[in-house]
């Protein structure tokens, strides 16, 4: 089997992947629009890597700001088949103390509706499953490169989504703890939901940063604290990436890669014209 080629997503704090050989800068437009910024093409001890920051070089997009769908698609059109998202996340539980590691395997969606979090619509109707909504293989690669790394790492947990830019009332983070959930960020729902319609396996490496806002005699969650945090953890974040990269590369043994075989409700032969166009490198295959 061909290797896959492996994009990675870095999150806040991570603007740029280091020992890439035969790096390359790539601008990409997409039916979706442009990406977040250029993307960066290179080779990590043999295996083809694509990086794109999603908040852009100079960290520049909201996370409600951050097209979604081009990048997914910006990724799908140069080949990667396994996206690694590299994000800061609160903790909800005291047990994942800053500067651990957590791969989660679940989220919970408490974004706003105004991100476009789907490829479908304007005359193709699809619904893929999202019971699981990480590559469970990918994940594990993910755990497995951390703890090789020496990090402390959760595996599994929930991560609530929520819409930002704020950080949430104490109230919120109580509520969201009354629910269940392990760790909060901004951004990673939509990419997980996007990803499983292009069929790419999407996983995602979080950084716990901070305690949020719930957490009597520990400080509230702020730019700085969570820029700290970052500051010392980076290198960890760079070190599971190129750990876990030659490992994901090598196979592929998930159902992402068919993700949309069974999930289109619409009679193809009835397609708009621009739809098809728009939406041909994803459903070709199925067409
Ligand atoms: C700088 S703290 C809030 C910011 O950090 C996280 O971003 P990312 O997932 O891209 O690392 C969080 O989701 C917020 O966007
Ligand atoms: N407490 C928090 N809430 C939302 N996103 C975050 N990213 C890092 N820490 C966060």
């Amino acid at each position: 089997m061909a290797q896959a080629v492996i994009g990675v997503i870095g999150g806040s704090g991570l603007y740029e992947i280091e020992g890439l050989s035969d790096v390359k800068q790539v601008e990409i437009d997409t039916p979706f629009g442009k990406p977040s910024d250029a993307l960066i093409t290179g080779v990590l001890d043999g295996v083809k890597m694509v990086f794109l920051p999603r908040h852009g070089r100079g960290h520049r997009l909201l996370p409600s700001e951050v097209p979604y769908r081009a990048n997914i698609h910006a990724m799908k059109q140069l080949g990667v088949e396994r996206i690694i998202s590299v994000s800061a996340v609160g903790s909800m539980r005291e047990e994942i103390v800053p500067g651990h590691i957590v791969i989660p395997d679940q989220f919970f969606d408490r974004t706003q509706g105004k991100r476009a979090s789907t490829f479908f619509g304007e005359g193709v109707v699809g619904h893929v499953q999202f019971a699981d909504p990480v590559c469970g293989d990918l994940s594990a690669i993910l755990a497995q490169a951390a703890t090789e790394v020496g990090a402390t790492v959760h595996q599994g947990g929930t991560y609530i989504c929520i819409e930002g830019p704020n950080f949430s009332t104490r109230a919120e983070s109580n509520i969201y703890r009354s629910w269940g959930v392990d760790i909060i960020g901004m951004t990673n729902l939509p990419e997980a939901r996007l990803a499983r319609e292009a069929e790419i396996c999407y996983a995602t490496v979080a950084l716990a940063t901070d305690y949020d806002c719930w957490f009597e005699g520990h400080d509230d969650v702020s730019v700085e604290a969570v820029l700290a945090t970052i500051k010392q953890n980076v290198a960890t974040a760079r070190n599971i990436i190129k750990a876990a990269a030659g490992l994901a590369a090598a196979t592929r043994p998930c159902a992402c890669e068919s993700a949309l075989q069974y999930a289109i409700m619409t009679d193809c032969t009835q397609l708009p014209d621009a739809t098809r166009d728009r939406l041909a490198l994803l459903l070709d295959k199925y067409l």
